[in-house]
Protein backbone atom coordinates (compact mmCIF):
# COMPACT_ATOMS: atom_id res chain seq x y z
CA UNK A 1 0.00 0.00 0.00
CA UNK A 2 1.38 3.56 -1.00
CA UNK A 3 2.19 5.14 2.17
CA UNK A 4 0.71 8.72 3.43
CA UNK A 5 3.14 11.41 1.72
CA UNK A 6 2.80 14.79 3.39
CA UNK A 7 4.49 17.73 1.17
CA UNK A 8 5.77 20.96 3.79
CA UNK A 9 6.39 24.23 3.60
CA UNK A 10 4.20 24.77 0.40
CA UNK A 11 4.20 28.69 -1.01
CA UNK A 12 2.64 28.62 -4.27
CA UNK A 13 -0.60 27.47 -6.26
CA UNK A 14 1.47 25.32 -8.57
CA UNK A 15 3.32 23.18 -6.07
CA UNK A 16 0.10 22.79 -4.16
CA UNK A 17 -1.34 21.68 -7.21
CA UNK A 18 1.32 19.29 -8.13
CA UNK A 19 1.28 18.11 -4.72
CA UNK A 20 -2.40 17.18 -5.30
CA UNK A 21 -2.33 15.83 -8.78
CA UNK A 22 0.85 13.42 -7.89
CA UNK A 23 -1.07 11.63 -5.18
CA UNK A 24 -0.18 13.95 -2.07
CA UNK A 25 -2.05 13.02 0.96
CA UNK A 26 -1.36 15.80 3.15
CA UNK A 27 0.43 19.46 2.38
CA UNK A 28 2.13 21.45 5.25
CA UNK A 29 2.04 25.23 5.57
CA UNK A 30 4.85 26.78 8.11
CA UNK A 31 3.91 29.51 10.60
CA UNK A 32 7.34 30.13 11.48
CA UNK A 33 8.72 33.73 11.34
CA UNK A 34 12.22 32.52 11.30
CA UNK A 35 11.43 29.83 8.23
CA UNK A 36 11.92 30.50 4.52
CA UNK A 37 8.94 28.82 4.06
CA UNK A 38 6.86 30.68 6.11
CA UNK A 39 3.64 31.41 5.23
CA UNK A 40 0.39 34.35 6.14
CA UNK A 41 -2.45 32.34 7.45
CA UNK A 42 -4.64 33.74 4.71
CA UNK A 43 -2.79 33.12 1.68
CA UNK A 44 -2.18 29.57 2.92
CA UNK A 45 -5.96 29.31 3.37
CA UNK A 46 -6.30 30.49 0.06
CA UNK A 47 -4.12 27.57 -0.88
CA UNK A 48 -5.67 25.02 0.91
CA UNK A 49 -9.00 26.01 -0.65
CA UNK A 50 -7.47 24.67 -4.23
CA UNK A 51 -7.11 21.05 -2.96
CA UNK A 52 -9.94 21.14 -0.26
CA UNK A 53 -11.29 17.89 0.88
CA UNK A 54 -9.10 15.75 -1.48
CA UNK A 55 -5.48 16.88 0.30
CA UNK A 56 -5.52 17.24 3.82
CA UNK A 57 -3.87 20.44 5.39
CA UNK A 58 -1.30 20.63 8.33
CA UNK A 59 -0.89 23.70 9.92
CA UNK A 60 2.88 23.60 11.25
CA UNK A 61 3.87 25.46 14.18
CA UNK A 62 6.30 25.72 17.08
CA UNK A 63 5.48 26.55 20.42
CA UNK A 64 2.53 28.80 18.98
CA UNK A 65 0.40 31.06 21.51
CA UNK A 66 -3.72 30.75 21.94
CA UNK A 67 -3.69 34.17 19.74
CA UNK A 68 -1.86 32.84 16.74
CA UNK A 69 -3.16 29.22 16.91
CA UNK A 70 -6.86 30.76 16.21
CA UNK A 71 -5.94 33.05 13.91
CA UNK A 72 -4.11 29.75 11.50
CA UNK A 73 -7.27 27.67 12.66
CA UNK A 74 -10.01 30.64 11.65
CA UNK A 75 -8.17 31.43 7.88
CA UNK A 76 -6.85 27.90 7.07
CA UNK A 77 -8.94 25.77 8.76
CA UNK A 78 -6.23 22.74 9.01
CA UNK A 79 -7.39 19.38 8.87
CA UNK A 80 -4.34 18.87 11.26
CA UNK A 81 -2.39 20.52 14.08
CA UNK A 82 1.45 19.41 13.67
CA UNK A 83 3.37 20.86 16.50
CA UNK A 84 6.89 20.78 15.94
CA UNK A 85 8.44 22.98 19.33
CA UNK A 86 8.51 21.97 23.01
CA UNK A 87 4.70 21.57 23.56
CA UNK A 88 3.68 19.78 26.44
CA UNK A 89 1.04 17.07 26.86
CA UNK A 90 -0.79 18.77 28.93
CA UNK A 91 -0.33 22.05 26.42
CA UNK A 92 -1.86 19.63 23.68
CA UNK A 93 -4.28 18.31 25.74
CA UNK A 94 -5.93 21.16 26.04
CA UNK A 95 -5.77 22.38 22.64
CA UNK A 96 -7.38 19.30 21.70
CA UNK A 97 -9.81 19.65 23.41
CA UNK A 98 -10.82 22.96 22.15
CA UNK A 99 -9.74 22.81 18.64
CA UNK A 100 -11.38 19.14 18.48
CA UNK A 101 -8.27 18.95 15.66
CA UNK A 102 -6.32 15.97 15.20
CA UNK A 103 -2.68 16.75 16.60
CA UNK A 104 0.58 15.63 14.91
CA UNK A 105 3.80 15.88 17.89
CA UNK A 106 7.33 16.02 16.26
CA UNK A 107 10.32 14.81 17.70
CA UNK A 108 14.17 15.24 17.06
CA UNK A 109 15.55 11.85 16.83
CA UNK A 110 19.69 10.98 17.57
CA UNK A 111 19.46 8.22 20.04
CA UNK A 112 17.64 5.95 21.04
CA UNK A 113 16.25 7.78 24.68
CA UNK A 114 14.99 10.02 22.65
CA UNK A 115 12.33 8.23 21.05
CA UNK A 116 11.22 7.71 24.77
CA UNK A 117 10.12 11.08 24.99
CA UNK A 118 7.51 10.29 23.13
CA UNK A 119 6.15 8.49 26.29
CA UNK A 120 3.65 10.86 27.79
CA UNK A 121 2.06 11.67 25.17
CA UNK A 122 0.93 8.66 23.76
CA UNK A 123 -2.79 8.59 23.94
CA UNK A 124 -2.62 12.47 23.44
CA UNK A 125 -0.78 12.75 20.30
CA UNK A 126 -2.70 11.61 16.87
CA UNK A 127 0.36 10.53 15.17
CA UNK A 128 4.02 11.08 15.88
CA UNK A 129 6.42 12.86 13.27
CA UNK A 130 9.76 11.98 13.57
CA UNK A 131 12.49 14.39 12.57
CA UNK A 132 16.33 14.88 12.89
CA UNK A 133 18.09 16.84 15.52
CA UNK A 134 18.91 20.53 13.91
CA UNK A 135 22.88 20.92 13.10
CA UNK A 136 23.88 23.33 15.56
CA UNK A 137 23.26 27.19 14.89
CA UNK A 138 20.23 26.00 12.94
CA UNK A 139 17.64 28.70 13.67
CA UNK A 140 15.19 25.65 12.34
CA UNK A 141 13.63 23.47 14.47
CA UNK A 142 12.83 21.53 11.29
CA UNK A 143 13.59 22.09 7.66
CA UNK A 144 17.21 21.25 7.88
CA UNK A 145 17.47 18.79 5.49
CA UNK A 146 18.66 16.35 7.62
CA UNK A 147 18.49 12.72 8.38
CA UNK A 148 18.80 10.53 11.59
CA UNK A 149 19.58 7.13 12.16
CA UNK A 150 16.18 5.26 10.81
CA UNK A 151 17.66 1.74 12.59
CA UNK A 152 16.38 3.24 15.50
CA UNK A 153 12.56 3.44 14.77
CA UNK A 154 13.14 -0.68 14.53
CA UNK A 155 12.58 -0.80 18.71
CA UNK A 156 9.35 0.96 18.71
CA UNK A 157 5.91 -1.30 18.91
CA UNK A 158 3.67 -1.64 15.91
CA UNK A 159 0.93 0.34 17.68
CA UNK A 160 3.13 3.83 17.56
CA UNK A 161 1.46 6.06 14.21
CA UNK A 162 4.46 8.09 12.94
CA UNK A 163 5.33 10.31 9.97
CA UNK A 164 8.97 9.61 8.79
CA UNK A 165 10.56 13.07 8.38
CA UNK A 166 13.88 14.69 8.26
CA UNK A 167 16.24 14.71 4.80
CA UNK A 168 14.17 12.46 3.00
CA UNK A 169 14.66 12.86 -0.91
CA UNK A 170 14.39 10.49 -3.93
CA UNK A 171 17.82 9.10 -3.54
CA UNK A 172 17.18 7.45 -0.29
CA UNK A 173 13.58 7.52 0.20
CA UNK A 174 13.70 3.70 -1.32
CA UNK A 175 16.23 3.02 1.73
CA UNK A 176 14.10 4.72 4.11
CA UNK A 177 11.30 3.04 3.65
CA UNK A 178 12.52 0.00 3.28
CA UNK A 179 14.70 0.15 6.82
CA UNK A 180 11.52 1.63 8.46
CA UNK A 181 8.45 -0.08 6.77
CA UNK A 182 7.08 4.03 7.45
CA UNK A 183 3.44 4.13 6.56
CA UNK A 184 3.69 7.83 6.32
CA UNK A 185 6.44 10.06 4.88
CA UNK A 186 7.08 13.97 5.33
CA UNK A 187 9.49 15.75 2.96
CA UNK A 188 10.57 19.89 2.44
CA UNK A 189 14.19 20.35 1.40
CA UNK A 190 14.44 17.49 -0.52
CA UNK A 191 12.10 18.63 -3.48
CA UNK A 192 13.33 22.90 -3.34
CA UNK A 193 16.05 24.04 -5.32
CA UNK A 194 16.69 26.88 -2.75
CA UNK A 195 15.49 27.13 0.72
CA UNK A 196 11.48 27.52 0.69
CA UNK A 197 11.68 27.26 -3.01
CA UNK A 198 9.75 24.03 -4.52
CA UNK A 199 10.68 22.34 -7.34
CA UNK A 200 7.98 20.67 -9.11
CA UNK A 201 10.74 18.56 -11.12
CA UNK A 202 12.00 17.58 -8.16
CA UNK A 203 8.39 16.98 -6.67
CA UNK A 204 7.32 14.45 -9.49
CA UNK A 205 10.86 12.94 -8.71
CA UNK A 206 9.86 12.36 -5.35
CA UNK A 207 6.65 10.98 -5.87
CA UNK A 208 8.13 8.48 -8.63
CA UNK A 209 10.48 7.22 -6.15
CA UNK A 210 8.09 6.86 -3.59
CA UNK A 211 6.01 4.76 -6.21
CA UNK A 212 8.93 2.46 -6.93
CA UNK A 213 9.67 1.66 -3.32
CA UNK A 214 6.54 0.97 -3.01
CA UNK A 215 6.16 -1.43 -5.86
CA UNK A 216 9.42 -3.29 -5.04
CA UNK A 217 8.17 -3.43 -1.33
CA UNK A 218 4.53 -3.10 -0.45
CA UNK A 219 4.42 -1.00 3.08
CA UNK A 220 1.96 -3.09 5.10
CA UNK A 221 -0.65 -2.38 7.57
CA UNK A 222 -3.52 0.21 7.82
CA UNK A 223 -2.61 3.74 6.83
CA UNK A 224 -4.84 6.74 8.01
O1 LIG B 1 10.45 23.54 7.20
C1 LIG B 1 10.61 24.43 8.07
O2 LIG B 1 11.13 25.51 7.78
C2 LIG B 1 10.15 24.19 9.46
C3 LIG B 1 10.16 25.23 10.35
C4 LIG B 1 9.74 25.06 11.65
C5 LIG B 1 9.29 23.83 12.07
C6 LIG B 1 9.26 22.75 11.19
C7 LIG B 1 9.69 22.90 9.90
N1 LIG B 1 9.71 21.86 9.02
C8 LIG B 1 9.37 20.51 9.33
O3 LIG B 1 10.52 19.67 9.20
C9 LIG B 1 10.23 18.62 8.30
C10 LIG B 1 11.48 18.05 7.67
O4 LIG B 1 12.03 18.91 6.75
P1 LIG B 1 13.16 18.44 5.72
O5 LIG B 1 12.50 17.49 4.75
O6 LIG B 1 14.26 17.79 6.47
O7 LIG B 1 13.58 19.69 5.06
C11 LIG B 1 9.27 19.29 7.36
O8 LIG B 1 8.58 18.48 6.52
C12 LIG B 1 8.37 20.00 8.34
O9 LIG B 1 7.45 19.12 8.93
Amino acid sequence: MKPDIKICGLKTPEAVDRAAQRGASHIGFIFFQKSPRNIEPDIAGALADRVRGRVKTVAVTVDANNDDLDEIIALLRPDILQFHGHETPERLLTVKAVTGLPIMKAFSIRDADDLKRIEPYIGIADRFLFDAKPPAGSDLPGGNGVSFDWRLLRSLDDSVDYMLSGGLNKDNIAEAMSETGARAIDVSSGVESAPGVKDLQMMDEFFAAVAEATRRAPVSGSVK
